[in-house]
């Protein structure tokens, strides 16, 4: 039953699976948010934790960083350990002028640089967007806890360091609120095993004021979002 990259039995992923890209933030929303947290994973130290949240099921496992990261986990947790949900919850850098640091995006559709889609769909654009009851969740749960969230596409890209910034500019003309590095390749292995899939995002650095967050802020402002995130694994 092991894969390559997950060591888990049978049975101990919960059909909803949060997914940071960081390890310790994987450690950090187990520890922290879920009930009777126990270790299921840790192959290469990417570790996998399922527990309960409010009485149901929710695992939670990091994917590391980018795009060919990502789609080797979601590929194993939904074809080989049947997650049938999949939440990133992630950090990106905003495009856009009126979206600050510590804002949380849900990233409806990701365009990219990345060639995964295409491969994957024949030379084809691939239309990756996020799931839209678990969408709608979301925004429904960020509501109720009183989260600001701003609905929209992102830029998913295999390069952290672009070689010209004017990619991101180029991007926020074309409608991206912010820039990452995964969500397009998981929409792309959602769509091809049949899973539902959304990306939830704080932004952590404003790439056109070149601000950044500190990292205990950036922990304050990520369990927003883990809090939303887990309101709409259980509600969706
Ligand atoms: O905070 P995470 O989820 O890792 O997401 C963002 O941070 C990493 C880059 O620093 C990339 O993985 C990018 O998508
Ligand atoms: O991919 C990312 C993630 C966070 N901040 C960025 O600028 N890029």
């Amino acid at each position: 039953m092991p894969t390559p990259h997950i060591s888990a039995a049978p049975g101990d992923f919960a059909p909803v699976c949060l997914m940071p890209g960081d390890p310790r933030r994987a450690r950090h929303v187990a520890e922290t948010f879920l009930d009777d947290a126990r270790l299921v994973t840790d192959v290469r130290s990417m570790e996998g934790f399922t527990g309960t949240y409010e009485g149901r099921p929710v695992s939670v496992m990091a994917h590391g960083m980018g795009v060919p990261s990502v789609s080797i986990y979601a590929t194993e947790l939904v074809r080989d350990y049947g997650v049938g949900t999949l939440v990133r919850i992630g950090s990106c850098g905003s495009v856009q002028p009126d979206l600050d640091l510590r804002s949380v995006v849900v990233a409806l559709g990701a365009s990219t640089d990345s060639g995964v889609n295409r491969t994957r769909f024949g030379g084809h654009d691939l239309a990756a967007v996020a799931d839209f009851a678990l969408a709608r969740a979301a925004v429904d749960a960020a509501d109720a806890l009183g989260v600001a969230v701003r609905v929209g596409t992102v830029f998913t890209s295999d390069l952290f360091y672009a070689p010209d910034p004017a990619i991101n500019e180029l991007a926020a003309r074309l409608g991206a609120l912010a820039v990452e590095m995964e969500a397009a390749g998981l929409y792309g292995v959602a769509a091809e095993h049949g899973a539902r899939a959304l990306t939830l995002l704080t932004v952590s650095d404003h790439l056109l004021d070149d601000a950044h967050l500190s990292s205990d802020d950036r922990q304050r402002s990520f369990d927003d979002m883990v809090r939303v995130a887990l309101a709409t694994a259980v509600a969706a």
